[in-house]
């Protein structure tokens, strides 16, 4: 099982190229349209799905035919989710030759990379991964995440970005500012937000807070 490297990409603007046109592809062109990708589809047909989403974004371009040596040309990242393993093999080579970041949907192996399950709440990203061995699990897990913790995930990053912002702004001695830092990871949001008492802080509450820590 190879040892991964979990990276969050930022795909806005990259071309990343998708060879098949099934379902598997329709979710990573999904996922790579949301990101803001310029997303090329290689694939003889594509699903329903896939053709909501040609026309939803026109930064979806579907290339109505079967792969060619030289489709992964300017690619930042390329999919091959053909169900003809030869075919995404072949993908597989020419990402090696050209040094192209590649996943194979078909043999998580091949690939010089795999997609994780993924939970989103606002900025708040939770991926899990079992390594390729159990996709499915990873799917599970993340359900299951996401009905412990649900819609409390989002305000607990509200509100950890706004209080970051917040110390970056009046705070400028370094030290001060991690010590802050750390001190704010330690604070238990969390569960006052699952009890449902928490209020978000006020400039005051903010105030009140880095003047106390200081205390200590
Ligand atoms: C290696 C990896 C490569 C990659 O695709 O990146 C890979 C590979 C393979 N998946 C297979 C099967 C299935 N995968 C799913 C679902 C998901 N698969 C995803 C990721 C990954 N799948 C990567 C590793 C992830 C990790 O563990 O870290 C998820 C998490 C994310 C996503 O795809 O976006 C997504 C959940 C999305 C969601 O939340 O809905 C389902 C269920 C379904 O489709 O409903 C089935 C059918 C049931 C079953 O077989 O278990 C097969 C066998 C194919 C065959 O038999 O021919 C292979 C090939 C192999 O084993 O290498
Ligand atoms: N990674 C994952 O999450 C999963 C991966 N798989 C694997 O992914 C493969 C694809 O799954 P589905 O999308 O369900 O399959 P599918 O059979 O519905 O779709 C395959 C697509 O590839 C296209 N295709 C075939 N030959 C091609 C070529 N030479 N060039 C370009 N496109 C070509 C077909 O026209 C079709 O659009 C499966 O065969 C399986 O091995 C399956 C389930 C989940």
């Amino acid at each position: 099982m190879p040892y991964y490297v979990p990276v969050l990409l930022n795909l806005a603007d990259r071309r990343c190229v998708v060879i098949g046109g099934g379902p598997v592809a329709e979710r990573k062109v999904t996922m790579l349209a949301d990101a803001g990708a310029e997303t090329v589809v290689v694939s003889p047909d594509v699903t329903d799905g896939l053709l909501r989403l040609l026309h939803e974004h026109h930064r979806v371009v579907w290339i109505q035919r079967e792969y060619q040596r030289g489709d992964l040309a300017g690619a930042f990242l390329a999919y091959a989710a053909t169900n003809r393993p030869e075919v995404n093999a072949a993908v597989a080579a020419e990402a090696e030759a050209e040094g192209v970041p590649m996943n194979d949907a078909g043999d998580g192996a091949r690939g010089s990379m795999i997609t994780p399950g993924v939970l989103r709440r606002g900025g708040l990203v939770v991926a899990v991964s079992t390594s390729g061995a159990g996709p499915t699990a990873a799917r599970e897990l993340i359900r299951e995440i996401d009905e412990q913790f649900g819609e409390n995930y989002e305000k607990y990053i509200d509100f950890l970005s706004s209080a970051r912002a917040f110390i970056k702004e009046r705070i400028s001695d370094p030290g001060r500012r991690k010590r802050l830092f750390r001190r704010l990871a330690e604070t238990d949001i969390m569960s006052s937000i699952r009890g449902g008492s928490f209020q978000p802080w006020n400039e005051a509450a903010m105030i009140t807070w880095i003047e106390e820590q200081t205390e200590e």
